[in-house]
């Protein structure tokens, strides 16, 4: 399990100017498990130029070996997959099965994005006056800069270089200063196999914001994708703003999960608790609120209590444990405050609710007679918690679901036929039917509303990382 501690600016690992560096740590016992490089805002401004000198070459790169590439990325992510894993787990603290699923759901981006990088298509048409002949090229944006979240610090990863590669561009990565080590073995294997110097560059400022804002300023740049709370986004949206750059954003989320009168209740529980306990809650997409109808509350509260009770926390590197620790006693505090606060104001507390001692633990909670609009029901947990609001007809049930700034992922359990009318009423980017979990790198991922802009993944994602150009022909 090692990675490099470094920056990654025009194939090199160096580093920082000042020699300054932060600790990483392990969130399940707080020790120090590296001290990694603090870019100054000089090294983020070096690692643009870097990429800005490399793009002429990597965009003229035939797409077939772009895609050898890309594909060789995955072989070796797939053959290291149990050292990300480990990696993952160290640094974030997730549970061992959660961060084995994450290495597989990031290395697919390699693979489906080699996929992409030979059928990047375009237009050839007539003009309807006959005048003309209309040439449409997709041709790679430029100079993008990725900044990634902690809580899935491989995919969040790949699901922006690997298209960014397929499309010709290149990149200058910004993960989080929490997950660093897992950023940077990616980046590693992609010099491993033989990806061009400048290419892919790795910076990690701390302080980020005004780094990550010199580098917006960098008459270079011509791409942002950030993945990253909503409050951040829209930071990044005006400072990207001054140089008018194309900017993709996958933001916060406030899940609804709807179980529909009539439901089968079973299987609204195993759901539940995927959509719920997926990376022990910490997922942009995990269900924050659980609307029930009246005639399933109870049931449906009892089942999930007891699943949730069967969990078992611990350590992420326990192989033993479904539940890990939460990134950091800061991000565990968040959580614990939403919770006490919520039975402060009534909700009743039928599991969990406190803090154990050591380690950035919180254990598996169950809320119920939550009030619709209250601070848990608006505000995205992040952690395992479940807050249970009771309804009594579908029309209230689709009014709450969609009675918040955010449209990223909602869940609807019942009939299919009654859930997929649902579904169609539900304002957000994706809705899950009758499943647990959505996620899949062949799938456009993203919100609407104040959860995002422009989609991840699939045949989408890479257009986000391409742009248009209209060549008109004399015929
Ligand atoms: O937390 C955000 C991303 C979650 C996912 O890709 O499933």
């Amino acid at each position: 399990m090692t990675s490099p501690h470094d920056l990654f600016i025009d194939g090199q690992w160096r580093p920082a100017a000042d020699g300054r560096r932060f600790p990483v740590h392990d969130p399940a016992d707080g020790s120090e498990l590296a001290q990694f490089a603090a870019a100054t805002e000089a090294d983020c401004l070096a690692a643009v130029d870097a990429a800005a000198d490399a793009l002429a070459g990597w965009s003229a790169t035939p797409p077939r070996q772009r895609s050898e590439l890309l594909r060789a990325t995955f072989d070796v992510l797939t053959e290291e997959r149990e050292q990300l894993a480990a990696l993952i787990t160290a640094e974030n603290g997730k549970a061992y099965a959660d961060a084995i699923g994450e290495a597989a759901y990031a290395t697919e981006f390699f693979r489906w994005f080699a996929e992409e990088a030979v059928r990047i298509g375009g237009d050839f048409r007539l003009s309807p006056s006959g005048d003309k002949t209309i040439v449409v090229r997709r041709d790679p944006i430029g100079v993008a800069i990725l900044v990634t979240p902690w809580n899935f610090p491989a995919a969040m990863a790949t699901r922006k270089i690997a298209p960014a590669l397929a499309a010709g561009c290149s990149v200058v990565l910004k993960p989080a200063s929490q997950t660093p080590l897992t950023a940077a073995y990616v980046v590693d294997v992609l010099r491993r196999v033989g990806v061009p110097a400048g290419v892919v560059n790795l910076v990690t400022p701390v302080p980020a914001g005004p780094a990550v804002s010199a580098m917006l300023h960098h008459p270079a740049v011509r791409k942002l994708s950030f993945t990253g709370s909503t409050e951040v986004g829209r930071v990044l949206l005006h400072e990207a703003a001054d140089q008018v750059v194309s900017s993709s954003m996958e933001l916060g989320g406030n899940a609804p999960f709807v179980v529909l009168p009539g439901a089968d209740v079973d299987a609204a529980v195993e759901g539940a608790m995927v959509a719920k306990m997926r990376n022990g809650g910490s997922a942009c997409t995990a269900a924050n609120r659980f609307y029930v109808h009246d005639s399933l509350v109870e049931e449906f509260s009892t089942r999930i209590t007891a699943a949730m009770k069967a969990v078992t926390m611990g350590p992420g590197a326990d192989r033993s444990n479904d539940l890990g620790a939460l990134v950091s006693p800061e991000e565990r505090d968040k959580v614990a405050g939403l919770v006490d606060r919520a039975v402060a104001e009534g909700a009743n507390l039928a599991l969990g609710g406190e803090t154990p001692e050591g380690g950035a633990f919180y254990p598996p909670t169950v809320l119920t007679d939550v009030k619709h609009g209250s601070e848990i029901n608006q505000t995205e947990i992040f952690g395992p918690v479940t807050a249970i609001v009771g309804f009594s007809d579908v029309d209230e049930a689709v009014a709450m679901a969609n009675d918040t700034i955010y449209g990223l992922i909602s869940y609807v359990y019942g009939d299919p036929a009654q859930a997929l009318a649902v579904a169609q009423r539900i304002d957000s980017g994706m809705v899950a039917v009758n499943r647990g979990v959505l996620s899949d790198p062949a799938a456009p991922f993203g919100g609407t509303k104040q959860s995002g802009l422009g989609r991840e993944g699939s045949s989408e994602g890479i257009l986000e990382f391409l742009e248009e150009k209209y060549i008109g022909i004399e015929v």
